[in-house]
């Protein structure tokens, strides 16, 4: 194996789907894998494929309802306790692992991601809904995490405090693993989150119970696949699916759960966020909470904008896998000068795109499930009370039964409107007309959340403007407000969009450590080994 270390990290490129040999190559994987629709999967606790003790349930194909991808196991809260311990007692050896090692088991999974990619492609967007071009995008963001992580745990590894010296002690900062933890992911990212929240623990020495959204469980699954393959010591990750309250919140609140990394809806993860604040019966240290959770997302078009780069970005922002993620530009807010001939474009390029099954690469797909549907259309009749419906507006119609919605576009929405305030989830923005940039800028902060945000204009002046006073955790200049980069734009957001951790950034990764400070003051006449000192954690 090459010594990655020496390598400097790279995001993986996408594949170009308008070239006939991948399309035809995706197409041949999507062959493969809907040949093996319909087969049980276990959960994987302590490095054993096992059976749920509380029964199974299905996942179904969102883009047509006829088809189950697969059964999985309903876990016992016993269950997930045990998997719990299995992690403790895993992290008893994988804490003293040498980073070195840590991080080749993590480039041999990111290779193994990399050799089935087209497979994890096919499963994505057939489990999730997603586009070719989308599902490949969360594949390549779960290398990238993968890689980028093991690259920070070596760099960590090397020593990163820069300590004053004092009067002949020498100083280090010791970065301590901190235990065994539960990371519990959404639907959305279904292999990119699963994989990045369960593996950037585990790349720093600690072990972790991952639980999957109950709709996307066969893509936690093929990762407990994978971390089988390449031998990560039993215990060091478990996967175990089961239900929200049976898993998920009792495993959040057992008193030996170290760290909870949750990525979801914002009433889920206040509400975690409170038990992780209480300490339970037994419990020997504070909880550490990583909460990412959802967005109200602008993207600001001032008057001296190209509208037409705006209009195609806003389309991409807004309904990319029909406006499913945290980052989609639920908000448009437009300068009263253009806002007329940047709806008009939009509304444009809205009717344009193709509503269908994932499969046959439509651009805009179904939503993830009934109670999708259910919010998104009382969210869509709410807009027509509210504002002007302009493209959309109703359930698709499409050859297959499945959960489609039209790509759906609201004007003159007012910024109080829940329209503009509220998390819709789905395929919905909503113009909002600003008198000018003072007026765009406070518009847009004007909501709970602060995640993601566009800002289109030429002008070097309001572009700084902008930098320093629209307040969000991703700010894109003249470009869509998704599709952030691991390693290149570190992605979360603050207020009610969570604790800001910065997924795929150089912050990451503390939030799984516990640094000591060490001093040391040599004795007369004994030699130390200073640098032996210095790398004490290897
Ligand atoms: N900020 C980010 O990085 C980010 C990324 C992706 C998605 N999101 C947000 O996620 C939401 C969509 O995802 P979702 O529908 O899966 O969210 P959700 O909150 O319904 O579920 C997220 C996870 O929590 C589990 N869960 C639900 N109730 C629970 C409970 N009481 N205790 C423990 N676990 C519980 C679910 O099974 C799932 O695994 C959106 O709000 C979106 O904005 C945020
Ligand atoms: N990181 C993704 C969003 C994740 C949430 O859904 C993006 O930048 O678009």
């Amino acid at each position: 194996m090459p010594d990655q270390t020496l390598e400097k990290y790279k995001n993986e490129t996408y594949f170009d789907f308008s070239d006939p040999t991948n399309d035809k190559a995706q197409k041949d994987a999507l062959e493969e894998v809907r040949s093996n629709f319909g087969k049980e999967y276990d959960l994987y606790i302590n490095g054993q494929f096992v059976k749920g003790d509380a029964g199974t349930f299905e996942s179904k194909n969102p883009s047509d309802l006829s088809e189950t991808i697969g059964t999985f196991q309903m876990a016992s809260k016993e269950q997930a306790f045990d998997a719990l311990d299995k992690a403790w007692d895993a992290f008893e050896t994988w804490q003293h692992v040498s980073a070195k090692k840590r991080a080749e088991y993590l480039f041999k999974a990111a290779d193994v991601v990399r050799r089935r990619r087209l497979e994890i492609n096919a499963w994505m967007i057939s489990e999730a809904g997603k586009s070719y071009l989308e599902a490949d995008a969360d594949t390549c963001e779960a290398i990238d995490f993968i890689d980028y992580y093991a690259h920070e745990a070596l760099r960590i590894d090397d020593g990163m405090d820069v300590l004053s010296e004092t009067w002949g002690d020498y100083n280090r900062t010791i970065y301590m693993p901190i235990g065994a933890g539960v990371s519990i992911s959404p639907w959305n990212f279904p292999f990119a989150i699963f994989v990045g929240m369960a593996i950037a623990p585990i790349a720093v020495g600690n072990t972790v119970v991952a639980k999957p959204a109950p709709d996307t469980p066969k893509m936690g699954q093929l990762f407990a696949e994978i971390l089988d393959e390449v031998g990560l010591p039993a215990g060091v990750f478990n996967f175990v699916t089961g239900g929200d309250i049976e898993v998920g919140e009792n495993l959040a609140k057992h008193p030996n759960t170290r760290f909870i990394t949750f990525t979801g809806s914002k009433g889920v993860g206040l509400h975690l966020n409170k038990i992780a604040s209480e300490v339970a019966e037994g419990q020997k240290f504070l909880k550490r909470m990583v909460c990412e959770l959802g967005g109200k997302n602008a993207t600001v078009v001032d008057e001296d904008a190209d509208l037409e780069s705006a209009a195609t970005e806003i389309v991409k922002g807004a309904f990319g896998f029909q406006g499913q993620k945290c980052s989609a530009s639920s908000r448009v807010i437009a300068h009263q000068a253009i806002y007329d001939e940047l709806l008009e474009k939009v509304v444009e390029k809205t009717k344009a795109l193709s509503v269908g099954n994932a499969k046959d690469n439509h651009i805009s797909g179904a939503v993830i499930n009934q109670k999708a549907v259910d919010k998104i259309m009382s969210y869509i009749e709410i807009g027509k009370k509210e504002g002007k419906l302009m493209a959309g507006g109703k359930r698709a119609d499409t050859e297959d039964e499945g959960y489609y919605i039209e790509p759906t576009v609201f004007a003159d929405i007012d910024e109080n409107d829940r329209i503009a305030q509220e998390e819709i989830f789905g395929p919905v923005t909503a113009f909002i007309k600003a008198k000018d940039t003072d007026d765009a800028l406070r518009i847009a902060n004007g909501v709970d959340y602060a995640l993601t945000g566009a800002y289109f204009s030429n002008d070097p002046k309001k572009i700084d403007r902008a930098l320093r006073e629209y307040r969000v955790g991703n700010l894109y200049i003249n470009r869509k407000c998704t599709g952030a980069l691991v390693g290149a734009q570190p992605f979360g957001g603050f207020k009610l969009s969570g604790t800001d951790a910065k997924a795929g950034g150089r912050d990451y990764l503390k939030y799984f450590l516990e640094p000591k400070s060490t001093t040391l003051r040599p004795a007369d006449g004994v030699d130390y080994d200073l640098e032996k000192f210095e790398f004490a954690n290897k």
